[in-house]
This record gives structure tokens, sequence and C-alpha cells, in this order.
């Protein structure tokens, strides 16, 4: 056995999310701005040059391995070797919410992408990755380049950006929101005007927001109950579709003085915004 190789695999936020229409396919375009956090899951990978096979240390509780992003990803990259390849077996420290807004079936994506580009030496390049990685989730082109980006499209026209890297308190209330359910809502705001200039931070809580907010906080009581809360301190806002909520502090001390008072019986983390990946600043320390 080989040298496991160990890859964080973060978290982002949608800093804003608005959603400026509906293409004929019934997919929503969004503008939005996406910034990494220095809080993720961690994935280890070990070549098997004996045994050819794809497989996980272990399953993730409530996903098939055959559906799990991770599988998916090393299966659609190894489609890209010319010859047979070492088998891989791959170690997940789960520590994202899933179905949380925070991306992380997403990141998990990149992550083996990324890894197993390396670690097979494919040799191929960022923007194959990116259009591989889209096959597989919006959010993954965003983890696959590594800088924090307004996203247009699904998610994956990206231009680079270069939000504050604050302090964030994030709240997972105590429910899983299903993102397809979310966008097939009668409710929800689908005709925010379209912004000509790329905003390079969501400052103003009055121009940016995200859309889901009105429909998510109706339908789930306890996403609205933690924004209230939240929201005490500073705005706060849903990422993605939900269920996280964040709020955004100059200091790593001063989140942490509200994430002390936080309700009884609430989950969450304290994590600094970063706008270069830790995977890959951790990659650019291998090679
Ligand atoms: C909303 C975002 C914002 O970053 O994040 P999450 O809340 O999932 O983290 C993403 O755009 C999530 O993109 P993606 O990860 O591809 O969404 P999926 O769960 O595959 O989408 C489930 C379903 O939602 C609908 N959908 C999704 C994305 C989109 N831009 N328009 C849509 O209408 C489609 O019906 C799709 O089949
Ligand atoms: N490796 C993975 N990690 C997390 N979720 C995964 C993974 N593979 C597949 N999924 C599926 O993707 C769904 C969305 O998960 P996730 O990306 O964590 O949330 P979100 O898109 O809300 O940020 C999960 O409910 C799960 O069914």
């Amino acid at each position: 056995m080989l040298t496991p190789l160990t890859l964080p695999s973060p978290a982002k936020l949608n800093l804003f999310l608005h959603i400026v229409g509906q293409r004929p396919d019934g997919y929503h375009e969004l503008q939005t701005l996406f910034q990494f956090l220095d809080y993720g899951d961690e994935l280890t990978f070990t070549l098997t040059p004996g045994d050819p096979g794809i497989r996980l240390e272990a399953p993730i509780p409530g996903v098939a391995d055959e559906d799990n992003l991770i599988i998916r990803a090393a299966r659609l990259i190894a489609k890209a070797a010319d010859g047979p390849l070492p088998g891989v077996v791959i170690r997940i420290d789960k520590r994202l919410p899933m179905g949380g807004g925070l991306g992380g079936g997403s990141s998990n994506a990149a992550t083996t992408l990324l890894a197993m580009n390396y670690l097979w030496q494919l040799n191929l390049s960022e923007d194959t990755l990116a259009e591989m990685g889209l096959n597989l989730g919006a959010d993954v082109p965003v983890f696959v380049r590594g800088r924090a980006a307004f996203g247009e499209g699904v998610g994956e026209q990206l231009t680079p950006a270069n939000p504050p890297e604050d302090w964030f308190l994030v709240l997972k209330p105590e429910c899983n929101i299903n993102t397809g359910k979310i966008f097939s809502e009668k409710g929800l705001t689908r005709d925010t005007p379209k912004m000509t200039i790329r905003p390079a931070f969501e400052g103003d809580a009055s121009r940016y927001r995200n859309d889901c907010e009105d429909v998510v906080r109706k339908l789930y009581p306890e996403v609205n109950q933690s924004l209230d809360w939240l929201s005490q301190f500073g705005p706060a806002r849903l990422t993605g579709t939900g269920a996280c909520i964040f709020g955004r502090f100059p200091t790593e001390s001063a989140t942490r003085i509200i994430w002390e008072s936080k309700p009884s019986g609430i989950t969450g983390f304290v994590a600094k915004g970063v706008n270069i990946s830790p995977l890959h600043q951790k990659l650019a320390e291998l090679t």
C-alpha cells in the first residue's frame, strides 16, 4: 500500500443568492457570491496498486455508494485515463451537515477530482476538471477552481472575487432541506433584476439577499427562529437553499462569544471565510 494522501474538502457559503430567471429546462439562473470556509470534511486517498477497484473505506449513512459523489467523481475522472489505473480506497471524515447549503457533497466531488488527477498523474487542466465537475453538480466547479467567486448561470460561470475574510458563525437548524423542493415552490422570487456590475462583496443587506429565504422561513419554523435569534447580533442569512444560516463578524473572539450564547440544542460551528480554498492551499504545498 502507498502513503495515504489526506486533503481538505471545505464548505462554501453563498454570501448572497439572487434568482434572476429560469431556463427553458426549469433550472434557475442565479447570481451568487461564493466564499470558502476554513472548515469542512477531510478525505484520505490510498492507492491500491494490486486492486483496481474504487472503494470507500466506510459508506456515508443514508447515501448508497453508487450515488456518493466521491465514487461518481472518481469513476468519471478514471474514464479520462488511457490505460489501467491502480485502485483507490477513500476514507471520509464527515463534519459538514448534509443538505445544509454548505456544498459538502459538491466539495467532496471536487476534492476527489483534484486528488485523483494528482495521484493518477492524469494532468487534466482546471478547465477540464471544472467541466467534468459540472456534470456532478452546479457547485462543483467553484470548488475545483478554489477561488472565491461571483457565480452566474447555475453557478458555473465564475469571476474571481475578493470579499473580506471575516469570521462566521454557522448554525444548522434541526431540519433537512431538499434543494429541488425549494426551487419548485410557487412563492419563490424568481425575478430579481440582474446586476450588471459584479459586486466584490455583499455588505449592503438591503441590496443583497438570499432569494430562497422567505420561502424557507415559511416552510421551516426552525430556520425562521434561528434567523431571528442570530439577527440580534447583526445581519444573518441563509446559505444556498438552507438549512444552514450564518452571521459574519470581524473577529474570532466576537464570534465565539455569540456562539457560547446560542440556544441549547442547536448545532453549528465558528469558521473563517477564505478566498483561496484550503484544498488548493494544501495542493500547492505538495507540488
Ligand atoms: C442552491 C445551490 C447554491 O449554491 O446550493 P445548495 O443549497 O444545494 O448548497 C446550488 O445552486 C444547488 O445546485 P446543485 O447542487 O446542482 O443542486 P441539486 O441539488 O442537484 O438540484 C436539485 C434540483 O433543484 C433544481 N435546481 C437546482 C439548481 C438550480 N440552479 N436551479 C434549479 O432549479 C433542479 O430541479 C434540480 O434537479
Ligand atoms: N459525499 C457526499 N457528501 C454529502 N452528500 C452527498 C455525498 N454524495 C451524495 N450526497 C447527496 O447529496 C445531498 C446534498 O448534500 P450536500 O452537498 O452536503 O448539501 P447541499 O447541496 O445542501 O450543500 C445529500 O443529501 C446526499 O444525499
